[in-house]
């Protein structure tokens, strides 16, 4: 790693002098709750959340244990896995997909975390569902969206295989959740039983990670190898500045508090989705009590003049690849004096030491600014919402209607506080309550398409060019397990555009009286209710039928609203 920080070395040197004076990474390795927060019922909940540090080692003792696992799947002939949960309990494999070559013998892996009817569709169209493995992952073992995914695709499975449907099902839980006694009662082929102490956000390294990726055919034990080495140089003894999770997480915590607080993520192609690890891990974890660090990630990079001064940008590569076009920009932005961190992976099992690195970082940068890294106080809000609209749709069969659109205009419907004639004005009237070191985030409750994805680059591209503002997207419910707690619980600098569409083919929910359809409509006024009681600025945009021509009618829109 090299951390460029240019006229922020000097303080970043001065915290890192404090830290050694207090023996910060002694006490780190010791699980003194004290060096986050100064609350007793506070440092309980840290230290009772510290069982990460040690996981890979306890995990290699777990080897023989998942790969032999994965024999026996494969000799029952299993030809595709479906991994299905949300937040941190998915999105290690999320990643390990995108950024390894799947190995001859390794199984294809689909991952479900998303309550949107299309892409449930999609991927039960895909799959071939009897010789689907299908894992639900969760932590706690009462999250909705997993409980769901599970019900239906075991309805399905008992339709082609009748009592013999658990044989499709793996469970990943927590000892002694609710979960467990479910997953017992309905046969399931096998339930591994994570750590308590291991939360969701800091557990690519446990069960949750490593059985999907024994399955993808990933070498769990070299992972866990590299992953020990960063521990052990992350390790009990020594200097702050010679530990590289300690010196990041004091880099990243000292530029937060000096402005540098959009943490801008530039990687390869094959890395995209590293984005949305480290998304949920540093804005779950950071976004609280208004402070907190905004992971950017998968924004177009651009040339220096674009960026407000409220970057860092983390380039993170492979040693033996150019990446000639994201390294010239990013060097170009070290030379106008944004600060720039690099890490360069020898391959993608390296992962498992950058695993580890960020974690270290995040709970540093977490006691950098006096937080608990490891709860999420501001998530549960928007859960609570949804919970109470979903009661309306049992009770009324329906959701409740909301209020009425400030313009509808070639069928988009605009929703907002602010007001204007037509769709531009009630745009322009929106972006021009932006100030420098704002963020614009998208959530997008749609189904992930190709067109979909450009539009929204597009509109990111605009704003960020005629606003110079940080630009971040998420795909609705998964941001709301990830970044929804910065959203709600970090600094009030967001303007938030939601965007949702009509389900006009829509899927039941086996046993309920509802349809995943209604379920992420409930999901979306729910975090859009949550948003506007903490006062956050919102845009909804619903879409109409089909969401690919409404964000074109969007984009037609928004130049003239965003000249200055
Ligand atoms: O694994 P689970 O208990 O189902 O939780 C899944 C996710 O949902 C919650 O909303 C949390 O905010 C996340 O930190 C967590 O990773």
């Amino acid at each position: 790693m090299t951390l460029q920080a240019g006229q922020y070395q000097a303080a970043i040197d001065a915290k890192i002098q404090e830290f050694n004076t207090r023996n910060f990474t002694e006490s780190f390795w010791q699980k003194d709750a004290s060096l986050w927060v100064q609350d007793e019922k506070a440092q309980q909940s840290v230290r009772s959340f510290m069982g990460w540090l040690r996981v890979a080692e306890t995990m290699q003792q777990a080897v023989p244990e998942i790969e032999q696992f994965v024999q026996e799947v494969k000799a029952a002939g299993f030809k595709h896995v479906v991994v299905m949960g949300m937040g941190g309990s998915t999105m290690a494999p999320i990643v390990f997909k995108e950024s390894f070559e799947r190995s001859a013998d390794g199984l294809p892996m689909s991952v479900l975390d998303t309550t949107d009817p299309g892409t449930v569709r999609q991927i039960e169209e895909a799959v071939p569902l009897a010789d689907t493995l299908f894992i639900v992952a969760s932590k706690s073992g009462t999250t909705a969206e997993p409980l769901a995914f599970g019900d239906y695709f075991y309805h399905r499975l008992r339709e082609l295989k009748g009592d013999k449907a658990g044989e499709n099902f793996v469970a990943i839980t927590d000892p002694g959740s609710a979960f467990v006694a479910a997953a017992q009662a309905q046969g399931y082929r096998r339930i591994f039983l994570n750590f308590a102490e291991v939360g969701g956000r800091f557990s690519a390294l446990s069960y949750f990670g490593l059985v999907p990726a024994a399955l993808y055919g990933i070498s769990i034990e070299e992972m866990l190898t590299r992953a020990i080495g960063m521990m052990r140089a992350c390790g009990a003894y020594g200097a702050v500045e010679q530990n590289p999770g300690l010196e990041l997480g004091v880099a990243l915590g000292v530029l937060a508090e000096a402005g540098r607080d959009k943490l801008t993520l530039v990687v390869p192609g094959s890395l995209n989705d590293l984005g949305l690890w480290l998304e949920q891990l540093i804005a779950e974890s950071t976004g609280k009590e208004g402070k907190g660090i905004l992971p950017v990630a998968g924004e177009p990079v651009r040339e220096p003049a674009v960026y407000g001064q409220d970057r860092v940008f983390v380039y993170v590569g492979y040693q033996g690849q150019p990446d000639e076009a994201n390294r010239a920009k990013v060097a170009a932005l070290q030379q106008a004096g944004h600060p720039v961190i690099q890490i360069l992976m020898n391959d993608p099992l390296d992962l498992g030491q950058e695993f580890f690195r960020w974690e270290v970082a995040t709970a540093v940068a977490s006691a950098v600014f006096g937080i608990n890294p490891f709860d999420q106080p501001n998530v549960q809000a928007a859960k609570t919402a949804t919970d109470s609209l979903m009661k309306v749709v049992q009770e009324q069969g329906q959701l409740p209607q909301g209020e009425a659109p400030k313009v509808t205009e070639n069928g988009v419907a605009y929703y907002t506080a602010v007001s204007g004639n037509d769709a531009t004005d009630v745009l322009r009237a929106f972006f021009a309550q932006a100030q420098p070191g704002n963020f614009l985030n998208i959530q997008a409750y749609l189904t992930e398409t190709p067109a979909v994805n450009d539009s929204l680059q597009e509109l990111r591209r605009q704003v960020q060019e005629q606003l110079h503002l940080a630009t971040t997207s998420g795909y609705g419910p998964r941001f709301l397990h990830s970044t929804g707690q910065y959203h709600k619980g970090g600094p009030d600098t967001g303007l938030f555009v939601q965007l949702t569409v009509d389900h006009p083919q829509d899927i039941q929910l086996p046993g309920r009286s509802y349809s995943f359809g209604t379920f992420k409509n409930a999901q979306a006024a729910g975090d859009l209710q949550a948003l506007h009681d903490y006062n956050r600025r919102t845009l909804r945009l619903h879409l109409g039928a089909d969401a690919e021509l409404g964000l074109r009618q969007v984009l037609a829109a928004l130049p003239a609203a965003l000249q200055r």
